[in-house]
């Protein structure tokens, strides 16, 4: 898979430059064979227009005959180009196996569409290449710094997977765009292009139709039959639609509305989360707040203080500013980058990949580097929690993908057959969770219920308890990673478990607390 990470997407950048340098090789053999053709066009050419050029002359009888017996038949059977092709088609192969699939294209544009939806967005904005907000007089949430508009093929594909799972309300998005940009360029040819002003036509109509827009679906299907006029299955269509139309049976159109994709009951507020800038502190929530040094007792701190911000009382939820350096961050992702895999998430007692999870992770032991070792006695030097094995797990280090989000959830597991507990260390009593990069736009941390959200702050850790002093989950540290809108974003999550906190954290019989 390439869409779930944004290492992965990187590395087949240098694929296509692959294969740009094998079409660059392929245009210089074949312009160099079209002018050694047009070099023998034009001379035979000038001997045909130069009125002296007699065939009295034996010299140039000799020549026409020995042209037309040998030089023609070499020229029109010539295997150059065939070579020349060959040679391309070679190269291709080598590149073939690290190429996207359809599942990535699948994927890519499911990320486009998502980032359309959490960030409200529109497509026609987005086919033009800049992130524009429904709502007048909202700030771009990105500007990117080279504007790249996508072509009416770009638009197809990106409406024909919605249209391929009966979501109506993308596809005539997207395939708006794609028609009206087709539309523009009728009659110029590009080779890379696979769809056509027909192709979206056709499904633009079949989507209004689908919709309950008869009248839409009817002059577009008209419109398919100016350029297409023999196509019977459209011209049934057009009679139906009439026909539709004329007894007044058809439906009227109600507004089309997002499908419900995905199990979340929230997501207003998730959306609106995502699009805040910044922590939010309320002015109810202000004097709670502050920021401090903390040493926590542990002589591991008293050079050098954990700089630690509150961000939220309930639930409780800490962000420790330069939490790592730079360096350990960079080396922290180089150990993971090779052993990066489709992230999963617990289902029932399996774990298993989810279009609401999009990202790659990898699993690093202590022993994997000092760099690890030392975080971790970080961690457990802020935290005052025992990390030794098997009170905490190995450190989760995470790359996101293309739109790369992580839809709402708890840490913790919420059934007693959670494969969490395999570890026979209890329930995930706390998560921190450090920022390895920073984002270009979107990728915060959003809090659903406790309804607040986390910007990412580079090589800062955030730190929550998940359960409460009972030991109950604690239901408001519903939390979820909003889409990347644009940019690379990495995390190391390190779960603490129960069991070995017994005195670290005592419990409470306060179901508050
Ligand atoms: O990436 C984020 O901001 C949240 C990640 C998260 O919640 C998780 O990995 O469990
Ligand atoms: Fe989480």
């Amino acid at each position: 898979e390439t869409y779930t990470a944004m290492l992965s997407v990187r590395r087949v950048l240098g694929s296509e430059g692959r294969l740009l340098r094998r079409l660059r090789a392929y245009l210089r053999e074949e312009s160099a064979r079209l002018r050694r053709l047009a070099r023998f066009y034009e001379k035979v050419q000038a001997l045909h227009q130069d009125p002296e050029a007699s065939v009295d002359n034996p010299l140039l009888a000799f020549s026409l005959i020995k042209r037309l017996h040998s030089d023609w038949p070499n020229i029109i059977y010539s295997d150059e180009a065939t070579e020349n092709t060959q040679a391309l088609h070679a190269g291709f192969k080598e590149v073939e196996q690290e190429l996207p699939g359809a599942e990535d294209l699948d994927g890519a544009a499911r990320a486009l569409m998502r980032l359309q939806d959490v960030y409200a967005l529109s497509v026609k904005g987005m086919a033009n290449g800049v992130f524009q907000r429904a709502g007048a007089g909202r700030p771009a949430l990105y500007s990117p710094s080279r504007r790249v508009s996508l072509s009416a093929d770009d638009c197809f594909h990106v409406g024909k997977v919605a249209y391929d799972t009966g979501d109506y309300y993308h596809s005539i998005a997207w395939l708006e765009e794609a028609v009206g940009l087709f539309r523009l360029s009728y009659g110029s040819w590009n080779p890379e292009d696979r769809s056509s002003l027909e192709d979206a036509l056709d499904h633009l109509a079949f989507s209004y139709f689908m919709a309950g827009n008869i009248s839409h679906a009817l002059s577009l299907s008209r419109e398919f039959l100016h350029y297409d006029p023999g196509n019977q299955r459209v011209a049934r269509n057009v009679a139906k639609y009439e026909k539709l139309l004329e007894t007044g049976a058809a439906a009227s159109a109600g507004p089309l509305r997002r499908p419900n994709g995905t199990h979340l009951q929230s997501r207003d507020t998730y959306e609106e989360l995502c699009q805040r800038p910044g922590v939010q502190p309320t002015p109810e929530r202000l004097p709670h707040l502050g920021c401090s040094y903390e040493t926590n007792g542990s002589p591991y701190l008293l050079l050098q203080p954990a700089k630690k911000e509150m961000v939220q009382i309930q639930p409780y939820v800490a962000l420790y500013h330069d939490f790592i350096s730079d360096a350990e961050a960079e080396t922290i992702k180089g150990l993971a980058g090779p052993w990066l895999q489709r992230s999963v998430v617990a289902s029932g007692e399996k774990q298993q990949k989810a279009e609401y999870r999009i990202s790659k992770s990898a699993w690093l032991k202590d022993t994997a580097d000092p760099v690890v070792r030392a975080l971790e006695q970080r961690i457990a030097a802020v935290t005052g929690l025992d990390l030794r094995p098997p009170y905490a797990e190995y450190l989760q280090v995470v790359n996101y993908g293309l739109g790369g989000h992580y839809e709402p959830h708890f840490d913790h597991a919420t059934s007693r057959k959670s494969p969490l507990y395999r570890m026979k260390s209890g329930n995930r009593i706390a998560t921190v969770m450090i920022y390895l990069s920073a984002v270009e736009a979107g990728g915060s941390t959003a809090f659903i219920y406790a309804n607040f959200s986390v910007p990412v702050v580079k090589n800062a850790a955030l730190f929550w308890w998940n359960l409460r002093r009972n030991g109950d989950g604690d239901g408001d540290t519903l939390h979820a990673g909003c889409p990347v809108l644009a940019g690379d974003k990495w995390v190391a999550n390190k779960w603490i478990h129960e069991h070995g906190q017994e005195f670290r954290r005592p419990c409470s019989a306060n179901p508050q607390d």
